[in-house]
């Protein structure tokens, strides 16, 4: 297939870490994704299936321009801010970018007739659920302003369908980890805040310590539980919703996780059977906004999407991780690879 022939997917974020990995998903199934990214934390080198629009969602100029130039069949939007602990110390960041932004690319997708659209979304869109595994008909109720520009992007989108039909999915996923199994791109926040880079980070001497948020958590062993999902299993997600939306899909929600919760300590625990080194431990202070469990119920996208996750032990996605953080320690060290400043 030419490029011609290709049909063009717009990926805003698409040089950060979920939104990388699903562009190589992209090209390998013959489409041309066009990552739209402001680079606040993604990387030119990880735009490397199609390619890079530098621009704002919040600059409808920018993405008029980008939409204009690349003709899109449909919209894959990761570009947001996704820290849970940063939303509640800084709330006003997480609802312009992520709200009005969302709101700014919706009204420039309706207006360039462009009616197939994916959403990045959460599982913190629930709050503390009324029961786990979570399945999609549970009462959404953030406890975090994090979760709560997520749920009100997805309330747009209701809108927008019963409006302007436009069509849309909106994914909403558990915790995010791994890296790609062929080791070509992989998570590179700076500053890094997710758990499973920094337990690698402490079991490899880049850091002192990795600290426990809490202890006291009701939960087996007393430390908050997630439903770890491998970052390729995510990307390919994608491509079934877009598919789905491609072959008539409405509007509809879909969890994707593992269906299995590991624990802080048992995640550290996995990284030293991965990493054969000890992790040196500090027990701090719960984090603002954090549920004690976050569990899925993927039956819907098992179902109606027909995925299925391909790395779903602990042990295997923490692996991948560890592979692409050696990797990534080898590049730098012999200064090939581009540092955080050269984004
Ligand atoms: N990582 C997770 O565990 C997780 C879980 C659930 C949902 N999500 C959602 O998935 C999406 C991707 O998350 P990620 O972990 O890959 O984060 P990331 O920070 O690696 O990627 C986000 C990308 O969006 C870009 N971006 C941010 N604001 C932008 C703006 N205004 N205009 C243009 N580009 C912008 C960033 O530069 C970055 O490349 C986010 O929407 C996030 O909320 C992530
Ligand atoms: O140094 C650390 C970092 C994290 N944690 C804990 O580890 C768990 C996982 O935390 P983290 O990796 O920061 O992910 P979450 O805060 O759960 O958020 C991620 O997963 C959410 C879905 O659950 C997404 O919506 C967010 O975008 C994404 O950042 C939480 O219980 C944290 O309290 C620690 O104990 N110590």
């Amino acid at each position: 297939m030419n490029n011609a022939e290709k049909k063009t997917i717009l990926v805003t974020g698409g040089a950060g870490y979920i939104g990388s990995h699903t562009c190589k998903i992209l090209a390998q199934e013959g489409y041309r994704p066009v990552a739209f990214d402001n680079l606040s934390s993604g990387h030119t080198w990880a735009a490397k299936w199609g390619p890079l629009e530098r621009g704002d969602i919040l600059d409808r100029a920018a993405l008029d321009q980008a939409i204009e130039k690349h003709r899109p069949s449909a919209c894959l939007h990761f570009a947001a801010f996704a820290y849970v602990g940063e939303s509640v110390t800084d709330p006003g960041k997480y609802y312009r970018n992520n709200v009005v932004g969302s709101l700014t690319l919706l009204e420039a997708l309706r207006d360039h007739g462009i009616d197939q659209f994916v959403l990045s979304s959460t599982c913190a869109t629930y709050g503390v659920p009324d029961k786990v595994p979570i399945d999609e008909t549970l009462t959404q109720a953030p406890i975090n302003p994090y979760g709560a520009s997520k749920l009100m992007v997805e309330r747009m989108l209701a809108d927008f369908y019963a409006a302007y039909r436009l069509r849309s999915v909106a994914l909403r996923y558990f915790n995010a980890a791994g890296a790609d199994p062929e080791v070509e791109i992989g998570e590179d926040h700076d500053p890094e805040t997710h758990l499973v880079p920094l337990v690698l980070d402490a079991a490899s001497g880049d850091r002192e310590d990795i600290t426990v948020f809490g202890t006291d958590y009701d939960t087996p062993d007393g430390t908050c539980v997630r439903d770890y999902i491998h970052v390729s299993d995510l990307a390919r997600a994608h491509v079934l919703a877009l598919q789905a939306l491609e072959q008539g899909q409405t509007h509809r929600a879909f969890n994707l996780g593992n269906g299995q919760g590991y624990s802080v300590r048992e995640v550290i625990a996995s990284v030293e059977r991965v990493t054969g080194r000890p992790v040196p431990v500090q027990f701090g202070e719960r984090r603002p906004g954090d549920p004690a469990r976050l569990i899925s119920n993927s039956v819907r996208a098992a179902s109606e999407l027909g995925w299925k996750p391909q790395i779903s032990t602990l042990d295997d996605i923490v692996f991948t991780a560890w592979e692409w953080h050696k990797r990534r320690a080898q590049e730098k060290s012999r200064r090939s690879f581009p540092s955080p400043s050269d984004s």
